[in-house]
């Protein structure tokens, strides 16, 4: 009897060792470093990227895609928590954290690049195998899947309330901003649908990097030498760099001539330094400086006119941020660190006082992915008495006939009017000023007295000014 020839083995497939892809692999880092430590993608990637370049050879387009992957997937995680929500059989918040990370960032690139499908599920599932290892690297495969079956907008069909249920929660996840953002930012903004949607994409965009030419220091034409800079929209001293332009490549700002600064920023030192006063304008303070860039605006400003600048900040490192920010400033100027609710100058000694105070930072969601996450309603509560307090001294550091800018990043009502109103209740001898003139050429800045920048408006963050004499 012939020996009957056995059946060839079906070949398991051999293993193979995950492939570590450098860019995902830092994006990786990153949001984990944002998760876990609190930490902040601004600050977290630029060393990794550095790291990277020395060690592993990035080039200019890896450190684009790692910066890409990492602030597009923060921004974008309340919309991708809901269709990942749609997609796992258990409560996202019973998913381990990292598995969630490479899910969102797969996620990312399967709804918000141009990353071919196949390519952005089976980077994932390597980055899974190297992070995870290989059994919840087949969990992520199952769920990106899922996710890649439908674009963002079919999710968004799928995911969303819809807009006349609930429009706050529509928005919420179409624009991925907590709700209570969305309200807040809503209540501040006024109008209808298409006004707040046009702000809560203008909050997902990527923002231009803007420099300051200090004046007296650095010329915009100087700064305009750069390929591809264009003049700033609004302020005279602005210049704004075309994507990818490298701040630390241009010398004006390594020599701190120059410095990078957000044109409502610029706009808001300007006004207050433009702020019309009767007689003396010899001194000035900027009560809350850290880190240094109104200051350091402020300071040039005051040099042009022979006044002097006093920046106090409350945190010492970041009074050495101020004074690094204005070293070379040409006038005469001090830092130091102080509390402004226990100030160590006598009251009146100033002609110009501006007090940019703590705030919750809303206004400035485009620069820091992952503020509106961490933001909670609660910290309003937290911030309020000391804003109070801050604008209550600005008002009795000023002379009488001095002016007095209180101004936020943030555009909520409790930050803004409703600190403003009450300081004012206390204080029948300050008035508001009209703030519009101040920010000449710029358009739709309601009707006053105070001013509110936007970002879908104006291009900035979402700055805020008031302007208060003092009468008496
Ligand atoms: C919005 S930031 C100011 C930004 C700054 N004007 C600039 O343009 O670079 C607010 C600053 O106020 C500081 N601060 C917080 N509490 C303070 C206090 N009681 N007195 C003075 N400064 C305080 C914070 O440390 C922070 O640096």
């Amino acid at each position: 009897m012939s020996e009957q020839p056995r059946r060839p083995r079906k070949p398991g497939k051999p293993y193979r060792r995950p492939q570590k892809d450098p860019v995902r692999f830092l994006a990786f880092e990153a949001l984990r470093a944002v998760d876990e430590r609190d930490a902040y993608a601004n600050l977290v990637l630029p060393p990794l990227l550095r790291k990277a370049r020395e060690k592993e050879g990035f080039e200019a387009r890896d450190a684009a895609l790692a910066t890409e992957l990492v602030y597009g997937t923060l921004r974008r995680q309340g919309t991708y928590d809901a269709i990942i929500a749609e997609c796992v059989d258990r409560p996202l918040r019973e998913v381990d954290p990292p598995v969630l990370d490479v899910l969102s960032l797969g996620a990312h690139q399967l709804l918000g690049t141009r990353i071919p499908t196949h390519a952005a599920v089976s980077a994932s599932v390597e980055l899974a195998r190297v992070v995870l290892g290989d059994g919840r690297a087949k969990f992520v495969n199952a769920v990106l899947r899922k996710i890649a079956q439908d674009d963002l907008d079919g999710w968004i069909a799928k995911v969303a309330p819809p807009y006349d249920d609930d429009p706050e929660d529509h928005l919420a996840v179409v624009h991925s901003h907590p709700r209570w953002v969305v309200s807040a930012l809503w209540d501040s903004l006024g109008g209808g649908r298409a006004g707040i949607e046009r702000l809560l994409e203008a909050d997902n965009e990527r923002p231009e990097v803007t420099l300051v030419a200090r004046p007296g220091r650095a010329t915009t034409e100087e700064l305009l030498r750069q390929e591809s800079a264009a003049p700033g929209r609004w302020s005279p001293y602005a210049v704004r760099l075309a994507e990818g332009g490298e701040p630390g490549a241009v010398g004006a700002v390594r020599e701190g001539r120059a410095g990078v600064q957000d044109e409502g920023s610029q706009l808001v030192a300007l006004a207050l330094a433009n702020a019309p006063l009767e007689g003396r304008d010899e001194k000035w303070l900027d009560g809350c400086a850290g880190p240094g860039g109104k200051a350091a605006l402020l300071a040039a400003l005051a040099a042009e006119r022979g006044a002097m600048l006093l920046a106090s900040e409350k945190q010492p490192h970041r009074a050495g941020l101020v004074a690094k920010a204005l070293a070379g400033n040409p006038g005469p100027y001090q830092v130091i660190a102080a509390d402004g609710t226990k100030p160590p100058w006598k009251p009146g000694s100033f002609d110009r006082v501006l007090m940019d105070v703590p705030c919750t930072g809303l206004g400035a969601l485009r620069r820091r992915p992952e503020a509106r996450w961490r933001r909670r309603p609660e910290d309003l509560e937290g911030f309020g008495p000391l804003q109070r307090g801050l604008l209550s001294t600005a008002l009795d550091s000023v002379r009488v006939g001095g002016v007095v800018g209180y101004a936020t990043c943030s555009p909520h009502l409790a930050e803004t009017r409703a600190v403003v109103e009450d300081v004012l209740k206390q204080w029948p001898s300050a008035e508001l000023v009209d703030a519009r003139p101040l920010f000449p050429g710029v358009p739709e800045l309601g009707e006053g007295p105070d001013v509110q920048l936007w970002p879908h408006v104006h291009g900035t963050d979402a700055m805020y000014l008031a302007v208060i004499r003092r009468t008496g």
